[in-house]
């Protein structure tokens, strides 16, 4: 670099050296310029512009090292003017190297000696092409993370000591702070207290110092006192340096959040609502299996019902015959032979009628168990009708079983039954037959079995009667005398006839009891023991009971008129008396005929009267007050009581010809008779004995203190005209007596 100096004394070239070996080994490039020109250049200038050596460009023009002469002309005017106010000049700049590089590099002028600027300036090249180059590449790194940051949707946060060093104006507007209110803002503020702050501190850092991602979805607070559901996302910046900070991404999750609360709180709903649903479905299953249930056990109970009597419990006719059915196949393939038993209870209509409904109940079931005690459990007890039950007998032969069976059954009925204080002494009639000799099939083989009840029945009851072809006719004739009552009284069929009640005393006729007879177009006259039970059954009855009523009265009129002095006593059935219209019936019937009350003598049953207690004391007491005359028939049959008695308005008791029948040979018969006297007349009551027919008997009623009698031995009933002539013949005129 000695080019174009002229270097004149050895200090001068000392000098020189010396310069040249600091240019030599400055590691910037320098060169001196004077009117544009390059005077001198150290290697490193040269090897900045891509020159082997400083005399490549020593004497060229400075211009080639600018990339065109615009730039190498703004750079001089830029320079100049301050070089020349004694200021040094440094900028950076773009120049050109070979073989075509633009370059960045740094120059930094300043004149020789500002005193005299052709004298040139002194530059100072440095090459800063790559340090400009990282820097840009680093500004453009930050522009595009500042974009990156303006413009994330979520908050992005560095961290330094848990303040914050920079973050995107996203998380200042999530929390509520100002960009500036959040810079080196410590994160204390996000959380509700110190303690709730420091553990999350301490989480955060021990997951961090790991090098792992921290990630938790954090409720935090904003500046408002508001609280944020956040998820946090977080990473140390450098892992092993703990104070390079670390990097924050937090996302606003309150929406999310909201809405997974939302739905919780919804299926917290649903689910309770599931449950009670559940629950209700569960009750509602519950609830039909019980009705399933209870229509089962209703279903059985229908069929039960269907199938067995209600008061019993034993099969009725229904379930008999089912169960009869299949045995008579099986006896029919077998050649076995079967029996029907039709039991009735003798007199059972009477004594149910006497006891109330309830009693007749227990009654019968108390006899429904014995019968089936008795039957055993080979054979099939069934209840069919009101007192009628029907067993078939599976094994007949030897024919000796039946007669085993039969006694059983009686034996069982024997023993008295006590219903309250009320005794009771039971039998039963029995009808055989049997398969196949009386019938093939269930309804014959029942039909005859009934026929032979019927006639043990007749034969006085308490038996066993085997069927045989006779005893068909005496039903249908039973039969066609119920269709023929019917047109009895159209056809005036019935006649009144009269029995005399008369004074043991003086033989005096005081009263005549008016028996009905029934003259039959074919069969004569029939008895009205025959017919009486077919009218009641018909209902017929009552029709027959309100003529009986009225001819009585209008013969006692005739009588009366004709100067007779009689009373006359009327048979009344159950079904008149239960008419709650029968109490002005008869007031009518003594009006129609201007009887006097007492005229009229009324005779009940007990079991008539026992029926419907309260009913018939009330209607007693009624006709009592109207002045009829009451009185007890059959007395000694049922099973009334004393005190009951007591409280009936009644006039007369009329002993049961039963007892009278062998007064004067029993003994209990004479004790009953005597009995019932004593107790009537304790009570005030006059006594009629039914059924005298002989002397003696009277003798001992009027031994007895008997008032009045009635039988065959006075009179049997006769027609109306006789009693005329018999009352005549009977009551002298003057106080002649017939006296025993
Ligand atoms: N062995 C015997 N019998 C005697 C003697 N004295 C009278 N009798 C009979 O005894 C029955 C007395 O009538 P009852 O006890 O009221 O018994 C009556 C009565 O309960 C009923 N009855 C008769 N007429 C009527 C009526 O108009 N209405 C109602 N509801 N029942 C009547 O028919 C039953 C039988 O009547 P009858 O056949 O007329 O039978 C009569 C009569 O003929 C005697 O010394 N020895």
């Amino acid at each position: 670099m000695t080019n174009g100096l002229a270097l004149h004394t050895p200090e001068e070239q000392q000098l020189f050296k010396e310069q040249q070996v600091i240019l030599d080994n400055a590691g910037v490039g320098i060169c001196f310029i004077r009117n544009r020109l390059i005077q001198r250049c150290n290697r490193q200038f040269a090897h900045i512009y891509g020159y082997t050596t400083p005399e490549d460009l020593i004497g060229t023009s400075s211009e080639r090292l600018y990339p065109d002469s615009l730039s190498f002309r703004q750079l001089g005017v830029k320079a100049y003017p301050r070089m020349l106010r004694g200021e040094r000049f440094t900028t950076e700049l773009q120049m050109i190297r070979l073989p075509a590089e633009i370059f960045w590099c740094r120059v930094t002028g300043n004149l020789i000696n500002v005193e005299n600027p052709t004298l040139g300036s002194i530059w100072i090249i440095e090459d800063i092409d790559r340090q400009r180059r990282d820097r840009e590449a680093l500004d453009a790194l930050h522009y595009q993370q500042q974009l990156i940051l303006d413009h994330a949707t979520v908050g992005i946060a560095f961290m330094h000591q848990r303040r914050f060093s920079r973050s995107n104006d996203r998380i200042a507007e999530m929390f509520g702070y100002t960009p500036e209110e959040l810079s080196r803002l410590s994160t204390r503020v996000f959380y509700p207290d110190r303690t709730a702050w420091e553990a999350a501190g301490r989480k955060h850092h021990a997951v961090l110092s790991r090098g792992e991602v921290f990630c938790a979805e954090v409720e935090l607070v904003c500046k408002d006192g508001s609280t944020l559901w956040c998820d946090l996302r977080s990473k140390a910046i450098n892992p092993a340096a703990p104070g390079d900070g670390s990097i924050w991404i937090i996302m606003d999750i309150s929406d999310r959040k909201r809405h997974e609360q939302a739905l919780l709180r919804a299926q917290d709903v649903l689910e309770q609502r599931v449950t009670e649903r559940t629950r209700e479905l569960e009750s509602v299953v519950a609830n039909l299996h019980r009705e399933i249930e209870e229509r089962r056990h209703a279903e059985e109970r229908i069929r039960h019902l269907a199938q067995h009597d209600s008061l019993t419990g034993l099969p009725n006719r229904r379930l008999f015959e089912q169960g009869f059915e299949l045995q008579l196949a099986q006896a029919a393939e077998t050649k076995r032979k079967l029996a029907i038993l039709f039991i009735d209870l003798d007199r059972f209509k009477h004594i149910n009628d006497s006891l109330g409904h309830h009693e007749g109940d227990q009654l019968l079931h108390n006899l429904a168990d014995r019968l089936r005690e008795a039957c055993g459990h080979e054979n099939t007890l069934a209840r069919i009708g009101g007192d009628e039950f029907i067993i078939l007998l599976n094994h007949v032969e030897p024919y000796e079983r039946i007669e085993q069976l039969t006694h059983r059954l009686q034996n069982a009925l024997q023993p008295s039954v006590y219903i309250g204080r009320h005794e009771f002494n039971i039998s039963a009639s029995i009808g055989v037959a049997i398969y196949p000799h009386d019938g093939t099939d269930i309804q014959t083989l029942i039909k005859h079995a009934d026929t032979a009840m019927c006639r043990a029945k007749a034969n006085g009851g308490n038996r066993c009667q085997f069927y045989n072809h006779h005893l068909d006719r005496e039903a249908v004739e039973r039969i066609e005398l119920r269709n023929a009552l019917y047109q009895a009284l159209p056809n005036q069929e019935f006649e009144l006839h009269y029995q005399p009640q008369v004074s043991v005393h003086d033989a005096r006729i005081t009263c005549v009891e008016a028996l009905i007879r029934w003259h039959h177009p074919d069969k004569g006259t029939v008895a009205p023991d025959c017919f009486i039970p077919l009218a009641e059954e018909s209902g017929l009855i009552k029709e027959i009971g309100s003529w009986v009523l009225d001819t009585a009265c209008q013969q006692l009129k005739t009588w009366r008129q004709a100067g007779l002095d009689l009373r006359v006593a009327v048979n009344l059935s159950a079904a008149q008396l239960d008419d709650m219209a029968f109490y002005q019936q008869v007031k009518e019937c003594l009006e129609r005929y201007e009887l006097q009350p007492r005229h009229l003598e009324l005779e009940l049953t007990e079991s008539i009267l026992m029926r419907h207690v309260d009913h018939s004391i009330r209607l007693l007491n009624k006709l009592d007050q109207l002045g009829v005359h009451l009185s007890i028939d059959d007395f000694g049959t049922g099973y009334s009581s004393l005190s009951y008695l007591k409280r009936l308005p009644l006039d007369t008791l009329k002993i049961d010809r039963s007892f009278v029948r062998d007064l004067c040979t029993d003994q209990d018969d004479a004790v009953i008779c005597r009995t019932i006297i004593s107790m009537a007349n304790n009570l005030k009551l006059s006594v009629t004995a039914e059924g005298v027919e002989r002397a003696e008997q009277l003798h001992k009623l009027a031994e007895f203190g008997c008032d009045l009698y009635q039988g065959y031995l006075f009179s049997r009933p006769l027609p109306a005209s006789d009693i005329t002539r018999l009352y005549r013949e009977y009551t002298p005129p003057e106080n002649e007596h017939y006296t025993i």
